[in-house]
């Protein structure tokens, strides 16, 4: 794209009127927003302008000399049926304007309307049309199972089907201008998804990050803002807020489950409206960013305690990204260790260790309430303290251990029954030998880690093996 315009595709505005058309796009542009506007003044030149741009909506007039306005819908509608079209008609034309939603106006307008009904309308038809258009897309991606751009989410490292579904997803969102919500515990990589967002979006401006927890709402405000001189004790100089030092990019809004009221108000009118005050002007200022909010909180149960708004949760949550935690993703654990380790390496000037062959085994019973992050620290840990070949495992037992409760292994996947193709069923004590023995064959011996693996502690395994 490179171009912030919007929306991502044309808006043409067909009139014989000059002076119509001029002041059509001035509303468009100004209070609208809607700056991807081509403007028509002969009826004849419409499909050549369809055949050579891409066109997504169409304000069409009625009245027009050479062709009438219902005349070139029936065309348009037949020849390029994703194009929306709006009829804007005279007071006397209702009947006409009637016939021409029955053959396929999206909607009609009197030219008298007042101009805040238009615009609505407009954005309404705008919203229909990316709606379409991203289920199109999406359903093209999971259809064909395929990435247009894997290499923006190398850095996000995966083996997980449920990562890649959402990959192709944030591909078919990204390119829209909507806000996009991502949740998901701390430490998943709800950071590294709105780097990939971003850089699908393909903006020219940059991606500014604010953690918004603990911010008061006056310094929130000022924060997106920004104030101008004198707007209140201490304002000496003007200052820009991040929404204009995201101009034309993403501004990426970490942690929005902790906003206080106030703010979450101050938000909710910056998205619906796409405008904003800085401190103590009366001038309002276009946001011409793309917002990206994280919280690692439960949403639902704020709301139900009352103390996250309805209204903003729905309007974040025409696009949702939510990310699995680690201990959901298993699959992941070896190839993440193993990127850990050359990263950790390299920075830490020492030669990549090798990992014992249990210590995935160990990682794989372990709940990861820090998910990513935490497997990261400690890995780095291990890697600083290392000093042979093989890495040692004693500081990953040192923090797995200190958790009381261990999780057994594959804890959130249902097993299917191993029993049910077997004829003679094993006894109780014969099942529960044949589990040990297979526990502490994964873990190589490591009774601390076959216990996990049973979901038994360490001196009720010892016990069982005497
Ligand atoms: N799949 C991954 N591959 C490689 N590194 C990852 C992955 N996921 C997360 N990380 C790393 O883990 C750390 C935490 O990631 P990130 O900051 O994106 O998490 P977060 O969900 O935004 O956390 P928080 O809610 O605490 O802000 C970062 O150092 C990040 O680079």
């Amino acid at each position: 794209m490179g171009d912030n315009r919007y929306p991502a595709f044309g808006v043409l505005l067909v009139d014989d009127e000059q002076p119509w058309l001029r002041s059509l796009s001035l509303t468009l542009e100004g209070p609208g927003g809607i700056t991807n506007l081509l403007q028509c003044a002969d009826s004849r030149e419409v499909m050549t302008i369809l055949e050579q741009q891409e066109i997504g909506l169409i304000l069409l007039d009625l009245t027009m000399p050479h062709r009438s306005g219902e005349e070139l819908l029936g065309q348009i509608v037949a020849e390029y049926p994703h194009i929306r079209v709006i009829i804007l008609s005279g007071m006397n034309q209702l009947e006409t304007a009637v016939s021409c939603m029955r053959a396929g106006a999206f909607d009609y307008f009197v030219k008298t309307v007042d101009e805040d009904r238009l615009v609505d309308g407009v954005r309404r038809a705008i919203k229909m049309i990316e709606l379409e258009s991203e289920n199109h897309a999406i359903r093209r991606r999971f259809f064909y199972d395929q990435l247009d751009n894997p290499e923006v989410f190398a850095p996000i490292v995966t083996n997980s089907a449920a990562m890649r579904a959402r990959f192709q997803y944030i591909e078919a969102v990204a390119p829209s201008t909507q806000p996009i919500l991502i949740t998901g515990e701390s430490g998943v990589g709800k950071e590294l998804v709105a780097q990939a967002i971003h850089t699908l979006s393909a903006k020219e401006g940059s991606l500014v990050s604010i953690n918004v927890a603990g911010l008061d709402d006056n310094v929130f405000a000022d924060t997106l803002f920004g104030h101008v001189r004198g707007a209140f004790t201490g304002a000496e100089n003007i200052r820009k807020g991040m929404i204009e030092a995201a101009a034309g990019g993403t501004l990426f809004l970490d942690e929005i489950g902790d906003l206080s009221s106030a703010s979450q108000v101050k938000l909710l009118r910056l998205l619906q409206n796409g405008e904003y005050y800085p401190l103590g002007s009366d001038q309002p200022k276009q946001m011409t960013a793309r917002v990206v909010v994280a919280t690692h909180a439960d949403l639902d149960a704020k709301m139900a305690a009352g103390t996250f708004r309805r209204d903003l949760y729905y309007r974040l949550y025409s696009h949702h990204v939510h990310l699995p935690p680690l201990r959901e993703r298993k699959d992941d654990l070896a190839l993440l260790l193993d990127h850990f380790l050359t990263e950790a390496a390299v920075k830490l000037g020492k030669k990549k260790p090798t990992p014992p062959k249990e210590l995935v085994v160990l990682l794989s019973t372990y709940s990861f309430p820090g998910n990513i992050r935490e497997l990261e620290a400690m890995v780095y840990d291990a890697v600083s303290q290392h000093n042979q070949k093989i890495l040692s495992m004693k500081s990953f037992l040192a923090r797995i251990d200190t958790q009381v409760e261990p999780l057994p292994l594959d804890q959130t996947h249902s097993f299917s029954n191993p029993f049910s193709s077997v004829e003679n069923l094993p006894t109780l004590q014969q099942a529960g030998k044949l589990l040990v023995e297979e526990a502490m064959n994964r873990s190589t011996g490591n009774q601390s880690i076959a216990a996990r693996l049973l979901g038994i502690s360490q001196p009720a395994l010892s016990k069982r093996l005497k």
